[in-house]
């Protein structure tokens, strides 16, 4: 009988490999924009940089500083530094975000790639962001949240706080407590290492990247669900609805009140009535419109994920930059103090007014700014062409730009790496172009649901800090000399950082 040579079953592969990359690299439609070859045959590039060199974000700059306003920097996509253009195109209501690019949240809010599902899924979303939700919220949850914080670290007073491990917990409380009700308090407990070990998802960027440009390992995720509790979401999964097998949550140790059972909360977010007041409501009414339990549970947990590190990540930056500018802690407490402490004493943050502080709000807006993930691009395609400059762009190409570049543009933010809250409280024409080409929170119809609870959880934390506390770094020279590796949003395991300070408290209990 005839068998096949094992070296034509081998070139068949091979041959279909290299017409891939012939195609990509020379008779693609993208083949007239420049990059790096490796980039237009193949996402591993993509890979390389991020999961190997660890230098995405320098390589994408030294690119466009090569290259100019347009890159390849992937068989189909394109990525431009030509922010007015990116601004403008985002504007947009057919946009599409790029399914590859978004990979195991496809299904999910922030995750659709066509934008009729996406404005389907956000209706049935938005009440758990609207004003009345965060009102009731900011009212009775945060506020307690916020004097659990304050409380702990009085008690620390003249120790070293690890405040990463503080606000780490008090984010993810703020978070359970908004989006699912529960109480987790976590910054209740005796070992705030071990929940911010056991809870905080290092490496996600790797895996999303990994997910991105390897599609095979995409296939397995998608053929087998289960693999979900490896993602960085899995944990916050089983928050919600533990597997039979484990009720409760392996780590129930953190759970602050042993009453709670964690274990039944998707049965009482789903018992509870449509018409009682409140965030139970909420999720009762979003557990009707969203009947298949997974994509419920994962909703929200995609929503707590998104929360707590981008909290995490923009508290940090605060803290860092109000200390080294003691002249910012000066005019938000000389701000605070026009406050009357008559009705709310040194739990000052209970005050509605401090959210509507002029100086405060600037430094958090500078503070959001300086902390946009450097990892975290917008590719989008639309199913027409797009002509920029002397290009014509084929439909469905991804067009992405990075966020963080958009922050750090010079033109826009003169000295982009310096913490200046002022040039949020300039009034003339060049300030308002800045404010209105901020994009922190999103662009277009795909902007974050969660801005306006960060607005609130930002202002109020520094309002009870800055007020109560005078702070300072633990060991500055070693901070300075590890490189403030604790500015790392999102970071690998082995990379991250901890910002360990002093919390002196200024009044007397
Ligand atoms: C300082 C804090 C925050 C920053 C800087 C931030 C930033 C962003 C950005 C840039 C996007 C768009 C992502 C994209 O298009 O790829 C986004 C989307 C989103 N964010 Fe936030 N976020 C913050 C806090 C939060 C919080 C606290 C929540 C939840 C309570 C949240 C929930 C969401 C959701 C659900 C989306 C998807 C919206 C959609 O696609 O319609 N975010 N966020």
């Amino acid at each position: 009988m005839y068998s096949v040579p094992w070296v034509a079953l081998l070139a068949v592969p091979f041959f279909l490999l290299t017409a891939k990359y012939i195609y990509r690299l020379l008779l693609s439609p993208l083949s007239c924009f420049p990059g790096p070859r490796f980039a237009a045959c193949s996402k591993l590039f993509e890979a390389y940089h991020v999961l190997i060199k660890n230098d995405w974000l320098d390589m994408l700059e030294a690119l466009h500083h090569e290259h100019g306003s347009v890159v390849r920097i992937g068989p189909n996509e394109l990525h431009f530094s030509d922010h007015q253009f990116c601004l403008q195109h985002h504007k947009r209501p057919d946009l599409y975000k790029c399914d590859n690019y978004y990979g195991i949240l496809s299904y999910l809010l922030g995750g659709f790639a066509d934008p009729a599902h996406h404005k389907t899924r956000k209706a049935i979303l938005q009440p758990l962001f609207s004003g009345r939700t965060l009102a009731d919220f900011s009212d009775s949850g945060m506020s307690a949240h916020l004097d659990t914080l304050v409380d702990r670290l009085s008690e620390s007073s003249h120790a070293v706080v690890n405040t990463t491990h503080n606000l780490w917990a008090f984010t993810t409380d703020v978070m359970m407590s908004y989006v699912l009700g529960i109480e987790t308090g976590y910054l209740k407990s005796q070992d705030l290492k071990a929940v911010h070990d056991s809870t905080r998802a290092f490496s996600a960027i790797d895996l999303a990247t990994v997910l991105r440009s390897m599609p095979p390992i995409k296939m397995v995720f998608d053929c087998v669900p289960s693999l979900r509790c490896f993602s960085p979401l899995g944990w916050i999964d089983q928050v919600i609805a533990p597997s039979p097998s484990e009720p409760g949550l392996a780590n129930s140790w953190t759970i602050a009140n042993p009453n709670q059972k964690i274990s039944n909360n998707l049965k009482l977010i789903k018992s509870n009535s449509v018409h009682e007041k409140g965030q139970k409501s909420v999720l009762a009414m979003l557990s009707q419109q969203l009947p298949e339990e997974h994509v419920l549970i994962h909703e929200l947990a995609q929503a707590v994920f998104i929360g707590n590190e981008s909290l995490l990540s923009n508290l940090t930056v605060l803290l860092h930059h109000l200390i080294k500018n003691p002249d910012c802690i000066r005019r938000i407490r000389a701000e605070l103090d026009e406050i009357d402490v008559g009705l709310y004493g040194h739990r000052i943050w209970r005050d509605p007014k401090v959210i509507r502080l002029k100086y405060l709000d600037a430094v958090c807006r500078e503070s959001t700014r300086m902390s946009a993930p450097g990892w975290h691009r917008q590719p989008r395609q639309v199913s027409t062409l797009v002509e920029h400059g002397q290009y014509t762009i084929p439909p469905m190409t991804s067009l992405s730009f990075t966020l963080k570049l958009l922050e750090h543009d010079p033109t826009l933010y003169p000295e982009p790496l310096k913490f200046k809250p002022e040039r949020w409280l300039e009034t003339n024409p060049d300030s308002a172009a800045m404010k209105r080409s901020s994009v922190t929170f999103g662009t277009g119809t795909r902007t974050c649901l969660g801005q306006f609870i960060a607005h609130q959880v930002l202002r109020r934390t520094v309002a009870a800090l800055v007020y109560n506390f005078s702070m300072t770094f633990s060991d500055e020279l070693s901070d300075e000399m590890g490189g403030y590796t604790y500015l790392n949003a999102y970071p690998k395991k082995s990379h991250e950082g901890y910002l360990k300070l002093h919390f002196t408290p200024r009044f007397s209990p």
